[in-house]
């Protein structure tokens, strides 16, 4: 731990409220919406910095340190004075929640930076994303997936201590569902790259490396890739082979600053679908999901020597960089945050909106060399990493909406039915005297008649038994008002009967003091009116 700078104060703050999950209750009974949203107010994308050792490149060349880590989460720069537009500056200091400095280990980063977290929360059906952001060769692809050259033997060695996060974050995911035996769930993975802004299918790339379309879903409302391959991961091997297999297909080059180069974004994506029994019996679906996003490296062309197809790669790489650079500089400004965000000027952005500023948990690990050559970059990631801190998202769960729909009135109708053979009980009226009485709903007789709905196998039904199951329960429901209100009425009338009743109790118990009090009447008289009385308070 000792290479590790953690402010502890904040380390958790992001994910304070995040821990505070809603029962399922209060989710489904927040709406019949697809979406609901059990955190308020909204939570910031979680930011952490890691600094990488100078490599031997950097130290053959005499490139110091201009890295200093005073604790707190604080980075400090140094010998700022010959930096391009820091003329007069010296230092400077930056704070983030989590800094990992060089000697930190590959397991560090997954026990401290929050990812784990953000696992937790993909299996509880939110859409999760880390990504790894920095200039080229700074650490991102180390951090992610470990060194160049651990995937490309042919037995991988599972136990190596230079796995990275993804691999890390699948053994934690396998160990977490594992727990959760009464869960049932499915696992998906795809694993694509966004190389010279075309998307490939890095799990099914065929010879021609065929580009894939990305669209607007009108249901979702996010972007999608069309066709894009998605494998079933029963076992933890399966997840690995896809990580293998997108890592063996993946485009890597080689420039002056880095000899195994990340060309291209990359998103490896983790479906996550959970179908649980709830305590009524009914199953809920749940669809969470987690994105690892390995981006290419920003890159000053001048200084990696890029030339014909390499520099044709590092200006797409740097045009999407700077969109996504846009997007954040735009979502970090109070101001700016509800106008125009340009996710469309780039695929990288499409991709990514969701996780930048929608309804998912974002991780941002900013990845910086500590070289002093390379001090103008590490600033400007430093300022970017700064920069989306501010942004706060609106973590939500997505279910299906007809379930969430059809759930809602279930529970809805099961407590109006409750709350009528309630009021029945107490108004203890018998079938008989309610079709004698004021006039009930008919539908009772209805409304009694069990429905034979397979609850177990809710997301698996037609459209249009599930249009014609929402019916039911809306007419279920309109009707157990309409009887619920018609009940309050009747209790409304019995009450204020019985107080007609009392009040004229009181009044001939009145009459009846009265004549009791008169002595000369004649005792004949006495006699007729006192039955009379007795007589009408009988009848009462
Ligand atoms: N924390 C670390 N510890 C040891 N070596 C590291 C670390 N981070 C990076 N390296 C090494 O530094 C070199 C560059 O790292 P890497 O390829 O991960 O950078 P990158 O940011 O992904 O670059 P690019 O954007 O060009 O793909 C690699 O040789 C890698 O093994």
């Amino acid at each position: 731990m000792s290479n590790l700078y953690l402010n502890c104060d904040n380390v958790y703050i992001l994910w304070k409220g995040l821990q505070t999950l809603s029962s399922y209750n209060d989710i489904l009974s927040s709406s019949a919406d697809s979406k609901s949203d059990p955190y308020s107010p909204e939570d910031n994308i979680n930011v952490v910095v890691r600094v990488r050792p100078l490599c031997s490149r950097e130290e053959k060349s005499n490139d110091g340190s201009a890295v200093d880590f005073p604790g707190n989460g604080q980075i400090l720069l140094t010998g700022l004075s010959d930096v391009p537009g820091m003329k007069g500056t010296k230092t400077k200091v930056f704070s983030y929640n989590v800094v990992f400095e060089p000697g930190a280990t590959q397991e560090d980063v997954l026990q401290y930076s929050g990812i784990t977290r953000l696992i937790e929360m993909a299996v509880e059906g939110f859409c999760a994303t880390a990504f790894c952001y920095g200039q080229t060769g700074s650490g991102k692809t180390h951090t992610l997936t470990g060194p160049p050259n651990l995937f490309k033997g042919k037995k991988v060695n599972i136990n190596s201590p230079d796995h990275g996060l993804i691999f890390r974050s699948f053994l934690y995911l396998f160990r977490l569902l594992q727990d959760r035996s009464n869960v049932h769930f499915v696992l998906k993975a795809s694993f694509l790259e966004i190389y010279n802004e075309k998307v490939i299918d890095l799990l099914n790339p065929g010879n021609a490396k065929k580009s894939l379309a990305v669209r607007w879903s009108k249901k979702s409302q996010r972007f999608f890739v069309e066709n894009l391959f998605t494998v079933d991961c029963e076992e933890l091997d399966d997840l690995l082979a896809v990580l293998e297999e997108g890592m063996r297909n993946r485009a890597f080059g080689s420039h002056s600053m880095n000899d195994h180069s990340s060309r291209s974004h990359t998103i490896l994506t983790v479906y996550i679908t959970s179908e649980q029994q709830m305590e009524n019996g009914v199953y809920i679906t749940k669809q969470g999901k987690i994105n690892f996003v390995d981006l290419a490296g920003s890159e000053m062309t001048k200084k990696t020597h890029s030339e014909g197809k390499t520099l044709e790669e590092a200006n797409n790489i740097n045009k999407s960089l700077m969109v996504l650079g846009y997007c954040i500089a735009s979502l970090s400004d109070s101001k700016k945050r509800n106008g125009h965000i340009p996710y469309r000027d780039s695929k990288l952005t499409k991709l990514l909106a969701d996780s930048l500023a929608g309804s998912g948990v974002t991780l941002m690990i900013a990845c910086i060399s500590p070289a002093r050559s390379s001090l103008t970059e590490t600033i400007s990631t430093l300022r970017y990493a700064s920069r989306a801190k501010k942004i706060r998202n609106k973590p939500i769960i997505v279910m299906d909406p007809r379930e969430a729909l059809i759930i809602s009135l279930k529970r809805e109708v099961e407590a109006l039915q409750n709350e009528n053979n309630h009021l029945r009980a107490a108004l203890r009226l018998s079938a008989d005297a309610i079709a004698n009485g004021p006039s009930l709903s008919a539908s009772r007789v209805h409304l009694n008649t069990p429905l034979k709905v397979d609850f177990d196998h809710l997301s698996q039904m037609e459209k249009s038994e599930m249009v014609e199951l929402v019916k039911h329960y809306s007419n279920e429901n309109n009707a157990l008002r309409k009887e619920n209100s018609e009940l309050f009425a009747v209790r409304d009338l019995l009450i204020r009967d019985q107080e007609l009743v009392c009040r004229e109790n009181e009044r001939l118990l009145k009459k009846l003091e009265d004549v009791n009090s008169l002595p000369n009447q004649a005792p004949e008289t006495m006699k007729i009116l006192n039955k009379a009385l007795v007589h009408r308070l009988k009848n009462l």
